[in-house]
Order: structure tokens, then C-alpha cells, then sequence
């Protein structure tokens, strides 16, 4: 380790210790902050960078909480919605970014991002290092140009203190024609492949405590739980967090994913996005119903 990347380390817990700590005190839940042209109507706000810092901004008071503290463990702003705007967009998140940090609210920036090695080596840095104005606590990664292809952002990640969440099996029905592919056959299904891929990454990471959490997370949707066990996925193997998007609108219920991730339910974090943002705008409303997702998720 460098000189340099020693000192970035010095201060922060690793992102997994970070993340177990937050999902202890608040719960399992993390807010999507999707700024959707639909929402930032019903918002009454405009579809403008100015509205989307409004509207960041609104989700992050919300999830801070009061006096009692933060009603989330993580935020996931999704980058794609901010991208609309180009640069300005870019810097309506820079904005919120650094809110949720001032905050002490964990970030989760949901950029999907996935290359080959030497551009990879770019994307970790926007979102992983440091000195990028864009650093999240984690990111979100797409392992489909080879799970090794992220190599940087893992290194990156060790690092800095700071975590990624690679895609495995997507909460969309789209998903499956990719990831369930070969689960018929001995080598197992790609999604099996990214798990044990995974799972093998954090390793050297995490240590006998079955609760620890390495700094490899996968994404696993929570409308697709119960597939994870068909599809024969050791999910409390990967050592991980498991964020499980579609909770909420897209049909995924605490019920359905306490049942279909059973063993590897300590490790999920629920993500839920428009499900919770249709209460607002007003703060208070969008805090009742983090609290009603909350009591939801036990
Ligand atoms: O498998 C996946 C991976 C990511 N997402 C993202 O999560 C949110 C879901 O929003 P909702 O409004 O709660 O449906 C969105 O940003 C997706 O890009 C996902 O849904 N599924």
C-alpha cells in the first residue's frame, strides 16, 4: 500500500463495518433517491437541476431524521436521473453527495458502471477515490464485461475504505435471460458465478464473525428472492451485503424477501425508491413512511 492511499484510509472504517453499524442502529432500509421527471412534477418542483437539488435535498432531510437520527442505514442516489442534466445534473449530485456525507448519512451512488480494465481503472476513481468530487460510499458495478474487468474498483475500494455492490440477479424480468443462464448445467448459472466470484473477494476481507461484512456487496433484487434459493445462490456465503432494490413499487415485500433470502437475511439492505418518494414532498410525510418501511422490514 502507498504512502499516499495509507493516509486516504486513515479515519475510515472499512465500508462494510460502516454499513453493519448503520443497518444495527437504524434498520435494514436504504432510500432511493430517484428524481424521476414524473416525481419532481408531483413534487411541484421543475425538471431542472435546480429541482433536483430541491428535491435531494428534501429526501435527504427526511432520511437524516430528527433528533433521534438517521430513519435510513444508506441513500442511493441514481445517477442516470442526475445524468439527464448533464453537467449541471452531475453537480446537483456532487451537491447531494456531500450533503449526506456532512449529514453522516451513507451514500450508495447506483451508476451501474462496468468496462475493461484500464477505463475501469477511471470509474473508480470518479466514484471511489478521495479527491473525486463525485466519491460515494459505494457503487453500484455490472460484472457483464467479465467480473474481473472490475479489478480496479475492488483495489479501489479496499483502499479507500469504501464498497461496491455488483449486479447479480436484477429485481427486472429481463434479468433472467442472462443471469439464470447455465443453471442447468454443472458449472451453474452466471448469477451463481458472480456469488461464489464474490464470496471469494471478500474473503481475505472478513473474519470469523458470520456478521462482518467485506467490502464486495452484491445487488439481488428483492422482487427475485425466493429465485436465489431455486437457483441454488449462497447468498450468506458471499460474506457481502446484499442490496435488494424493488422493495416497494416494483411488488418486493419484507414478508417475501424475509422468506426468499432466509439464511442471508442479516445481510440484506431493502432499497426502496419511488415507493417511498411518492409521500412527499412534504419532509414529514416522507418520514412517516420511512418509518412505516422500517416497522415493515422488523
Ligand atoms: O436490479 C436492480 C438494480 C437497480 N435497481 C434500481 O433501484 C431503483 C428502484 O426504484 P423503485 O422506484 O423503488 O422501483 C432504481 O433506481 C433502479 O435503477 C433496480 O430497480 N433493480
Amino acid at each position: 500500500m502507498s504512502g499516499t492511499s495509507e493516509r486516504r484510509h486513515v479515519g475510515r472504517e472499512p465500508f462494510g463495518a460502516r454499513l453493519r453499524a448503520a443497518m444495527d442502529r437504524v434498520g435494514p432500509l436504504c432510500l432511493g433517491v430517484d428524481p424521476h421527471p414524473g416525481l419532481l412534477q408531483s413534487w411541484g418542483l421543475p425538471d431542472t437541476p435546480a429541482g433536483l437539488e430541491a428535491f435531494s435535498a428534501a429526501a435527504l432531510e427526511a432520511a437524516a431524521g430528527g433528533s433521534d437520527g438517521p430513519l435510513v442505514a444508506a441513500l442511493k442516489p441514481q445517477v442516470a436521473l442526475y445524468e439527464r442534466h448533464g453537467s449541471a445534473g452531475l453537480a446537483a449530485l456532487e451537491t447531494f453527495l456531500a450533503q449526506a456525507r456532512e449529514a453522516g448519512v451513507l451514500t450508495i451512488a447506483d451508476a451501474k458502471r462496468g468496462d475493461i480494465g484500464s477505463t475501469m481503472a477511471g470509474y473508480a476513481s470518479a466514484w471511489l477515490d478521495d479527491a473525486s468530487p463525485l466519491a460515494a460510499d459505494a457503487v453500484t458495478l455490472s460484472p457483464y464485461l467479465g467480473f474481473e474487468s472490475l479489478r480496479p474498483a475492488f483495489e479501489a475500494a479496499a483502499r479507500t475504505g469504501r464498497g461496491v455492490f455488483v449486479l447479480a440477479l436484477t429485481s427486472n424480468p429481463e434479468g433472467a435471460s442472462v443471469q439464470h443462464v447455465g443453471a442447468e448445467q454443472e458449472q451453474g448459472s452466471v448469477a451463481s458465478r458472480i456469488v461464489a466470484a464474490a464470496a471469494a473477494e471478500n474473503a481475505a476481507h472478513v473474519g470469523e464473525d458470520e456478521r462482518e461484512l467485506g467490502p464486495v456487496g452484491l445487488v439481488v433484487g428483492a422482487t427475485v428472492a425466493e429465485r436465489a434459493h431455486a437457483l441454488g445462490l449462497d447468498l450468506a456465503g458471499v460474506r457481502g451485503a446484499l442490496l435488494a432494490p424493488g422493495f416497494g413499487a416494483q411488488g418486493g415485500t419484507a414478508a417475501g424477501m424475509r422468506e426468499g433470502f432466509g439464511p442471508a437475511w442479516p445481510a440484506v439492505l431493502a432499497t426502496s425508491s419511488r415507493g417511498i418518494l411518492a409521500a412527499g414532498p412534504s419532509v414529514s410525510r416522507l418520514a412517516e413512511q420511512l418509518k412505516r418501511n422500517l416497522a415493515d422490514l422488523g
